[in-house]
């Protein structure tokens, strides 16, 4: 039996971003494998019209949680979704709901977050900074806790190479930011946010490092430790390998490129590629959540949830095997062949930008026009690009974290935890989860039945024959003017007939002695 599996039944815990990416497979995870524990919390908002009760149906109604319904039939019972907005500055929770909160939470996860690079300063601080502060006052109410989670991301200290599992001090205190954007307008925080943010790249990584900041200097004496993953992606194996439900790190870039609409990207491709399967991270925070409650260590301890230094894997490599999945297992309906360069060069990019993104784009819609159809493809090419410079950023640099709580921790795992939570990276193997990821964008967020692979492959061809078409003609083209234009192209051409002529004849005459 699993000690950690173990330690979460009969265990009330409480999670924010349940119905976030991470959150959904913390949750699914935790059911899957305690399904004796008394009651998940989770605090929700209504969103896109939809309740919250809506909104945990439809969770528990989705593919991952699947088995959880085999092992655990009760689980609709065991959620409690609390009404509750955690940009509110009483973060909206009802009174009661509090007073029940306060009083059974044994576990705190916290994972809720704005994960936008461009999200406004005053509201990644609400949310990434100002809710962590509510929650952890709420924890220090609350009598039967015996952990709390935060977690945070490897980036949050990314104006660093090197990354210590220790929390690096902020140029301003993070109650004076607080403070500032409850009078400060907004076209007085757009001025500042630069300044503010120093050499971080956006608002997100900012805002999580303050937000550390506040767990530490707030934390009081609660029993707390912080994981901070890298770039979270698809799930390696469980509950099942592929799964991924948002654009997020690499699944949107991936999707453009799968498409055709992506062809060249400013990356190093000898850069690592620091991703982290979803199931890694949450069988790494489940383990800390244990070790935290069962060892209460004297001071918080970070764990980076990393890949880099145990099992490395590059931009280039990636985007190869990505490319090579793509061989087998095509998106539908692509605007072009996929097929992407990564260069690291500004100059080679803006090269690729024009003839790889610009020039097919105004043409389609200048076909669309004269079709009488609405012109489309400048525009989502004009926000593709958009997002891509706002990524390029981590595409271009590497990063060392160290993992000496990590490593420490999974030799406190008894090898039954260590296979039923297993967090060794070192055991992935890339290309294969490459493959799994691809494929798990296919069927998950693209929703595209894979019955569908042999006319995708179809159209493919389709596209490869227009495009050798294309060049053809162009290339008629520009031979033509060049001919009519110049003297000097002409008497090229002519050596080129004569030498050629030449050749074959010195050829022919052999063959017709032969005879
Ligand atoms: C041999 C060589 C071959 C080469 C082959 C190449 C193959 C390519 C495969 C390799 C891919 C490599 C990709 C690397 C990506 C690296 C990402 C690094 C992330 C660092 C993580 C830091 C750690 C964290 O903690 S971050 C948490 C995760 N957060 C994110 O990932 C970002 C979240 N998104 C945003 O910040 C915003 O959405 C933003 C800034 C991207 C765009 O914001 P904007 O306000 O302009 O528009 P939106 O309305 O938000 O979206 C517009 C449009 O874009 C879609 N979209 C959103 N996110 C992404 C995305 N990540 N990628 C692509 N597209 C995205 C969004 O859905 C909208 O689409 P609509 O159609 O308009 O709805
Ligand atoms: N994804 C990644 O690559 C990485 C993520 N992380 C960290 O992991 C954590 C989870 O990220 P991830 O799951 O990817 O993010 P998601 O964007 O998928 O989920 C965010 C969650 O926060 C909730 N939330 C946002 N605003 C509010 C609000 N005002 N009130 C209540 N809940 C709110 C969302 O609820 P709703 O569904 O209502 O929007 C959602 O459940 C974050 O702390 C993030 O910083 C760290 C490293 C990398």
């Amino acid at each position: 039996m699993s000690t950690i599996a173990a330690f979460y039944g009969g265990k009330s815990i409480l999670i924010t971003g349940a119905t976030g990416f991470l959150g959904k497979v913390l949750m699914e995870k935790l059911f899957r494998t305690s399904p004796d524990l008394k009651v998940i919390y989770i605090l929700v908002r209504p969103k896109a019209g939809q309740t919250l009760q809506q909104r945990v149906v439809q969770i528990l109604n989705s593919k991952l949680f699947e088995k959880v319904k085999e092992v655990c039939p009760n689980v609709h019972e065991k959620i409690r979704a609390v009404y509750a907005d955690l940009n509110q500055n009483d973060l909206a929770i009802s009174k009661g709901d509090m007073q029940e909160l306060l009083s059974c939470t044994n576990i705190v996860f916290h994972c809720a977050a704005t994960v936008r690079f461009n999200d406004h300063l005053r509201h990644a601080v609400q949310l990434n900074v100002t809710a962590t502060q509510k929650l952890l006052l709420m924890a220090s109410q609350m009598p039967k806790l015996e952990a709390f989670i935060h977690i945070s991301t490897a980036f949050s200290n990314c104006n660093l190479k090197h990354i210590d599992e220790v929390i690096y001090p902020c140029p301003v205190e993070p109650k004076k930011i607080i403070d500032s954007m409850e009078w400060l307008d907004d076209a007085i925080i757009d001025e500042i946010t630069p300044k503010l943010i120093g050499d971080q790249p956006n608002t997100y990584t900012y805002t999580k490092a303050l937000g550390e900041m506040v767990v530490h200097q707030e934390g009081g004496n609660l029993n707390i430790a912080i994981v901070r993953p890298s770039i979270v992606g698809a799930t390696w194996q469980e509950p099942f390998p592929g799964w991924v439900d948002n654009l997020n790190g690499p699944s949107g870039l991936i999707i453009a490129t799968g498409k055709g609409f992506l062809r060249a990207l400013r990356a190093t491709p000898m850069a690592v590629a620091d991703v982290i399967p979803v199931d890694i991270v949450v069988n790494l925070t489940l383990a800390v959540g244990w070790y935290t409650a069962v060892q209460r260590p004297k001071s918080t301890l970070i764990y980076h949830c990393t890949s880099g230094n145990l099992n490395p894997c590059y931009w280039g490599k990636m985007g190869f095997q990505v490319l090579a999945t793509f061989e087998k297992i095509p998106f539908e309906r692509a605007f072009r062949r996929p097929n992407a360069d990564l260069t690291s060069n500004t100059f080679t990019t803006q090269y690729w930008n024009a003839v790889s993104h610009w020039a097919p784009a105004i043409i389609y819609d200048f076909y669309l026009r004269l079709t009488g159809r609405k012109p489309r493809m400048t525009k989502l090419m004009n926000r593709l690009l958009r997002t891509v410079s706002m990524l390029e950023y981590f595409i271009n640099r590497s990063w060392e974290w160290s993992t000496c709580n990590t490593e420490m921790l999974m030799s406190k795992l008894s090898p039954e935890d260590q296979r039923v939570f297993n967090f060794d990276v070192r055991q992935l193997n890339w290309l294969e989860y490459i493959e799994n990821y691809v494929l798990g964008i296919k069927k998950y967020l693209l929703k595209e039945d894979m019955a569908g692979i042999p006319k995708a492959k179809q159209h493919l061809k389709r596209l490869r024959n227009i495009h050798y078409l294309f060049n053809t003609a162009l290339l008629l083209i520009a031979w033509r003017l060049l001919m009519a234009r110049s003297q000097m192209a002409r008497n090229v051409w002519f050596f080129i007939v004569s030498f050629c002529y030449k050749f074959l004849s010195y050829f022919r005459a052999p063959s017709t002695l032969k005879v």
